[in-house]
């Protein structure tokens, strides 16, 4: 029975911490959404696991969507037998002004009948660091790094508290580097004080080892949350977890999916376009005729296995950020949403034609494309880069069950040849 419950508010994220929990030795078993918790043969995976993460959508849904769907979340998760939880976010911090981070820890603290957590989103092995509470991407602050310019959640400052306080009833604290490098037991003290029983503790790390720290000292807390990171210091009972088996045999068609505007992907998206067949996206030809449009790029993959096999095909909506498109002409649909609902469209008829393994770049994107394929669990496969993974996706859509590898890349995550060398991970 599983005692770890974690709610993801995005599918990369979600995978990203399966991964570290698979890694840190939890039988880890990924539901989409918390219906698939327990329900049918689903429900037996999660009673042999060790830790459940529920992959949410709620980055930025409503507010009170959100908070609705992340309660469903862990009433279901308690209900399976967890008794500690995780809400991971994005180790950019993704939000507004209005949430979601800020409101659902607020949720989720009600629920458990507890006041306090902590807030970590560092995650060195992808470049993301807190010191003094500022968070920084790579050597660049948050707010001077490629992330203000985020389709969805431009970020504009980088300081965890100015960001946090407008989204929380609690008050947001800082616990600085100097406390976590005195280790766990002073770290567990300050964070005991009853100055901060009624907070969100922002909680400084640098390094892999202020992460374990960080862990060791928050074992007593019912719920904590961060990035993937925080993860690194939770050992599991059983080291030697197997891993999924692909689903797919090498030299199966497979296809890229990218929505993601972010600059690892960018450059990602330019060192496929040289190697891979391809193909852009044209948001008014998908806003004038989109069911077309949508035919004729799925066409063009399936011409693509055809004339060069071995060469997945990308897809993909942005090439440098003028491509970017923020306010619909005429109000009509917005380009976000063209793009997630073709990619999405795609996706199921490309399965339906053949494809046995998709990667998909951008968490919007990924949970548009998961969600579509009616994907109600994913297992754990190869590891592809930090964060990023292969998971066999069990599923149904258009009426017919299918099995398929599929790789959820979060924008920022994975070297700039992740399109062409992913592959070679599920040989
Ligand atoms: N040309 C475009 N114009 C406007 N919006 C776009 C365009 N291309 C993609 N988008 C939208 O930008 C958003 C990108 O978000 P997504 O979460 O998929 O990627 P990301 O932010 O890079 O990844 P992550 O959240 O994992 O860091 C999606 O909603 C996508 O539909
Ligand atoms: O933490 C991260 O950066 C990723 O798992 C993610 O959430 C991006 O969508």
């Amino acid at each position: 029975m599983p005692t770890l419950g974690a709610i993801a508010d995005d599918f990369t994220g979600a995978t990203d911490l399966a991964t570290m929990l698979v890694a840190r030795g939890h039988r880890t078993v990924v539901t989409v959404g918390p219906e698939s918790l327990s329900e049918g043969p689903e429900g037996t995976a999660v009673r042999d696991a060790d830790a459940v993460v529920v992959a949410l959508k709620s980055r930025t849904a409503p507010v009170d969507e959100a908070v609705g769907t992340s309660l469903a979340a862990l009433r279901a998760l308690r209900r399976a037998g967890c008794e500690r939880f995780y809400f991971k976010y994005c180790s950019t911090f993704d939000s507004t002004p209005a949430g979601n981070i800020g409101p659902v820890t607020d949720a989720l603290l009600a629920e458990l009948g507890e006041r306090r957590t902590v807030v970590v989103p560092a995650f060195p092995a992808t470049g993301r660091t807190v010191y003094k509470g500022r968070l920084f991407v790579h050597d660049e602050l948050l707010d001077e790094s490629p992330m203000r310019h985020h389709p969805l959640t431009p970020m504009r400052d980088s300081h965890l508290g100015r960001l946090l306080t407008p989204q929380t009833r609690h008050p947001v604290r800082l616990v600085g580097l100097d406390t976590v490098r005195q280790g766990g037991d002073t770290l567990r003290a300050a964070l005991d004080a009853p100055e901060l029983a009624d907070s969100l503790v922002v909680v400084d790390a640098v390094t892999d080892e202020d992460l374990v720290t960080v862990c060791a000292a928050t074992t007593h807390l019912a719920l904590v949350t961060g990035a993937a990171g925080l993860a690194l210091g939770l050992t599991g009972p059983h080291p030697d977890a197997a891993r999924a088996t692909p689903a797919s045999r090498p030299g199966d068609p497979g296809v890229v999916l990218s929505g993601s505007a972010s600059s690892a992907t960018r450059a990602q998206v330019a060192h496929a376009r040289a190697r891979l067949p391809h193909r852009k996206l044209d948001i008014p030809a998908l806003r004038a005729d989109f069911t077309g449009e949508v035919a004729r790029l799925v066409a063009y993959v399936r011409r693509s296995w055809e004339d060069e096999p071995g060469k997945p095909p990308l897809l993909h909506s942005v090439d440098d950020l003028g491509d970017v498109e923020r306010t619909a002409p005429g109000g009509g649909p917005a380009a976000s949403e063209l793009v997630e609902r073709a990619l999405a469209a795609c996706a199921t008829a490309l399965v339906a034609a053949g494809a046995r393994r998709i990667l998909v770049a951008g968490g919007e994107t990924s949970g548009a494309v998961v969600t579509a394929l009616g994907v109600r669990t994913l297992s754990i496969g190869a590891p592809i880069a930090p964060g990023v993974t292969w998971a066999r996706a069990e599923g149904r859509a258009h009426g017919r069950d299918h099995t398929v590898d599929l790789a959820l890349k979060s924008g920022n995550f994975g070297d700039t040849d992740i399109f062409t060398e992913a592959w070679s991970a599920l040989a």
